[in-house]
């Protein structure tokens, strides 16, 4: 991609885990409603993407999209994932279509289709002998607002892609954290994201060929309980991390567990803040 690439939501963890490891391999345009807390060697615009002039002004030039711009908060109230998630979303792929623009990735989420885990299916369905598989193709089931936020990114995807000819991956991100999987969480160790595995899969989004696409962004985990195929077999995505790998035998089957923080960080959330 030599045009230069769009990452909404620069500031955030997605994004730092992005530019983390390829902050050199494209002409960044970063935007972010937040100014940076950081030096930074590529465009920085300050722009609220519920601002339809402001993203469009954004997107002169622009080759491709990383949207993950939106507020990322499971219990966030409709107001806020209504305005930030839906409308902004909307205004980015609005934009991107007037500008040309080749292609748009779209920060998606396992709350999506959090309602899935049913009480029968759960927790067996986060345990590494367990075989059931969400592969992208089944319909939305949010859990909250919030992924009725994010189905709704999809759905606009779609229809940008149908009309326009937009190509569009939608990115069902698991969990994100740095350094080691969530602690004490079966559910998270399931759809762990490791950092690197996360720059990996957005590059791949940037460079692949595709029409539409739901794809699960996750490390390949023994416990799983959701399909990887398509993200590879589309994006070419070869992820390197599993969250076995930090676990002993017992957390590996569904007991408490034990921590294998090999960093010597202290990561008491679930999520990497
Ligand atoms: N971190 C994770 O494990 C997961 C993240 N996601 C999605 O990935 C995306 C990024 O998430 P995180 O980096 O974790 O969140 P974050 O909160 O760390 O970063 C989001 C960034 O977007 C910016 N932002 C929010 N609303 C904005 C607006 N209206 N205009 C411009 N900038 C705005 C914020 O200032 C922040 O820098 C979100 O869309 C989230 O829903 C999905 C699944 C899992
Ligand atoms: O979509 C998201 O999912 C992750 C994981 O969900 P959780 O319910 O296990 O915490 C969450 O951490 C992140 O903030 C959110 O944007």
């Amino acid at each position: 991609m030599d045009d230069p690439v769009l990452l909404t939501g620069a500031e955030g963890r997605v994004g730092q885990a992005i530019l983390s490891d390829l902050s050199a391999e494209y002409e960044w345009r970063l935007l972010d409603r937040d100014p940076p807390t950081r030096d930074t060697d590529h465009e920085f615009v300050v722009a609220d993407i519920t601002d339809e002039e402001a993203v469009r002004e954004a997107m002169d030039g622009v080759g491709a999209v990383v949207h993950l711009a939106g507020d990322p908060r499971p219990e966030a109230p409709w107001n806020s994932v209504l305005t930030n998630n839906i409308d902004g979303t909307r205004n980015v792929f609005e934009a991107a279509i007037d500008a040309g623009v080749e292609k748009v990735a779209f920060a998606s989420s396992n709350h999506a289709v959090g309602a899935y885990e049913t009480d029968e299916r759960t927790p067996e369905m986060y345990r590494r002998d367990d075989d059931y598989r969400l592969d992208g193709t089944e319909f939305p089931r949010p859990s909250n607002l919030y992924g009725v936020s994010k189905a709704t990114g999809e759905v606009l995807g779609r229809y940008y892609h149908d009309e326009y000819d937009l190509s569009v991956v939608c990115v069902r991100i698991g969990n994100l954290t740095k350094n080691h999987p969530p602690k004490d969480y079966e559910r998270g160790q399931a759809m762990w994201l490791s950092h690197r595995d996360c720059a990996h899969l957005f590059d791949r989004c940037i460079r692949a060929d595709y029409d539409f696409e739901i794809v699960y962004g996750i490390s390949d985990n023994d416990r799983k309980y959701y399909s990887i195929e398509r993200t590879k077999e589309v994006l070419g995505y070869d992820p390197q991390d599993n969250s076995a790998e930090f676990a002993d035998d017992e957390t590996e089957n569904g007991d408490e567990a034990e921590n294998a923080d090999d960093t010597g960080n202290a990561a008491e959330s679930q999520t990497d803040d």
